[in-house]
């Protein structure tokens, strides 16, 4: 038997805690009533609202059927002990803290109790400020957590979608609309021009899914060959063809539990449409030379800036795989129809690669962000990430200036004379009359900007005069805003 004496009340601990004792449902439960009845009442002193139990079962039954923020029980009990009220607590409330009283410790019931996540485990005698201490520190353990989650779920909504900058309302409607897409399973088919952030799209829905600890496999299906495209998505078993030297898994199969995000999916062969269908609809993949299926659970996202109906009516897509493709689809508008967006994206590129190439930007020409304006973006954010990209690295004086503008956005009486530049990056006429001092990627840009006039845009040709395999020239054309043609 404890003795509890009568305390006076102690607000002030309280308030220094700062919590709010009558926020806090604490469920007592003693065999010993009169103990039990000591510790309630030294609790609602300080203002916690307090329930008895008298026995182990009856406190269970009251935790199965009230929603308490703590449990502080007596370790030894008949029926269902202390451990148990432990352990049906942590199973049935886990957010609920648990308090253990003992006049029996022993190091291994100590051990015991704290494995099984009990907050505090109280030796008897137990006065009553010990009991409003723990009890108070359980109540602050419950608000910090609280307020920890509530940080959480609001840094989330923030920034939830932290890869996508914008500020137009036609954004922000497309985030609204990620939003509900994102923690479903829905296919989901994103449409856009091209460099409109497609890409981004898809990680974000895959990033803000409950499949993020799974991954995201991109996959671009212009890039590949019918042959290749197949064996990257379904995987091959050893020898299936002549230069599968070993077996190799799949895309699909990677991915799996996770998201598959298929590129330019317009460009898909129709014959590989109806294998991929196919897997849609059983569920299973089975690679390519082998017989065996595997099953996988892969949410699809796909992309394009094709009309896909057009191709439908060319017969160049498969209806039956579009409506599979498109339980959902999200429209990314044009960077020209959302002006609200090109300085915010400017900026945040030119802070991006300021820091990446490690170049001091003070300031900003504000016709500079006239230019930005006024432009109508054919590429995009891609191209304006590009710009931003070449503006930061050519620039010589430290402020962004009509010196550093690409030819796009020079207009006629622009004065360009550059404060001091040594090394022009390309010359007038298209030559680059210095490479000495130049980033490796504006001299590579150029080299594949002059390759690809010099063949007339003939990739295959440019590929093999520049010594690369045609789908790293296609993706460096993509990522330095060429126009490949
Ligand atoms: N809202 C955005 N915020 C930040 N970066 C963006 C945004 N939209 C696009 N980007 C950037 O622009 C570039 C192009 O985006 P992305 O590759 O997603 O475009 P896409 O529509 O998939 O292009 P494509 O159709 O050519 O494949 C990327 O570098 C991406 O990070």
């Amino acid at each position: 038997m404890v003795s509890m004496t009568s305390a006076p009340q102690n607000q002030t601990q309280a308030d220094t805690l700062d919590v709010q004792p009558d926020q806090f449902r604490v469920l007592v439960v003693d065999n010993d009533k009169a103990h039990a009845m000591t510790m309630a009442e030294s609790l609602e002193r300080i203002g916690f609202v307090c329930t008895v139990a008298t026995s182990g079962p009856e406190g269970a039954e009251k935790i199965m059927a009230e929603p308490f923020e703590i449990v502080v029980t007596d370790l030894v009990m008949n029926d269902i002990d202390g451990m148990g009220i432990l352990q049906l607590t942590k199973e049935h409330r886990p957010n609920c803290e648990v308090i253990v009283v003992t006049g029996h410790a022993t190091v291994s019931t100590a051990v015991e109790a704290m494995q099984n996540e009990a907050l505090n485990f109280l030796e008897k005698p137990l006065t009553p400020d010990k009991l409003r201490a723990a009890t108070l520190k359980a109540a602050q353990t419950i608000q910090l957590k609280r307020q920890n989650s509530e940080l959480m779920r609001r840094l989330d909504e923030k920034f939830g979608f932290e890869g996508l900058i914008y500020s137009s309302n036609k954004m922000r409607q497309v985030v609204q609309r990620l939003q509900r897409i994102a923690p479903t399973d829905a296919s989901v088919l994103i449409l856009g021009e091209t460099g409109t952030g497609k890409e981004v799209v898809a990680q974000a829905i895959h990033q803000n899914s409950p499949r993020k600890k799974k991954p995201f496999v991109p996959l671009n299906c212009a890039e590949l060959s019918e042959h290749l495209l197949e064996s990257e998505l379904f995987g091959h078993a050893k020898g299936a063809y002549t230069d599968a030297a070993s077996e190799r898994i799949g895309r699909l199969e990677y991915a799996n539990g996770g998201t598959l995000f298929l590129d330019e999916i317009g460009d898909m062969p129709l014959a590989t449409q109806v294998k991929l269908l196919r897997v849609l609809e059983s569920g299973e993949i089975t690679r390519v030379g082998e017989n065996k299926p595997v099953r996988i659970n892969v949410r699809l996202l796909s992309a394009t800036n094709a009309n896909l109906e057009t191709a439908i009516a060319a017969g160049t897509f498969r209806s039956d795989l579009y409506h599979r493709l498109r339980i959902v689809t999200v429209q990314l508008p044009p960077l020209r129809d959302r002006p609200d967006d090109i300085l915010p994206l400017f900026d945040h590129f030119l802070k991006s690669f300021s820091k990446k190439h490690d170049k001091k930007i003070r300031g900003i020409d504000r016709t500079v962000f006239q230019r930005c304006l006024d432009y109508d973006w054919p590429g995009n954010v891609r191209q304006l990430r590009n710009f931003a990209e070449s503006m930061v690295v050519l620039d010589l004086d430290g402020t962004i200036g009509l010196d550093d503008l690409p030819p796009e956005l020079i207009q006629e009486g622009d004065d360009l004379v550059a404060p001091v530049d040594p090394n022009p990056a390309v010359s007038a006429n298209g030559e680059m009359p210095s490479m000495v001092g130049q980033p490796i990627s504006e001299v590579e840009k150029w080299l594949i900007g002059e390759t690809l006039k010099a063949t007339s845009g003939n990739r295959e040709e440019a590929s093999k005069m520049l010594g690369i395999g045609e789908r790293t020239l296609y993706r460096k054309i993509k990522e330095y805003g060429l126009r490949g043609d």
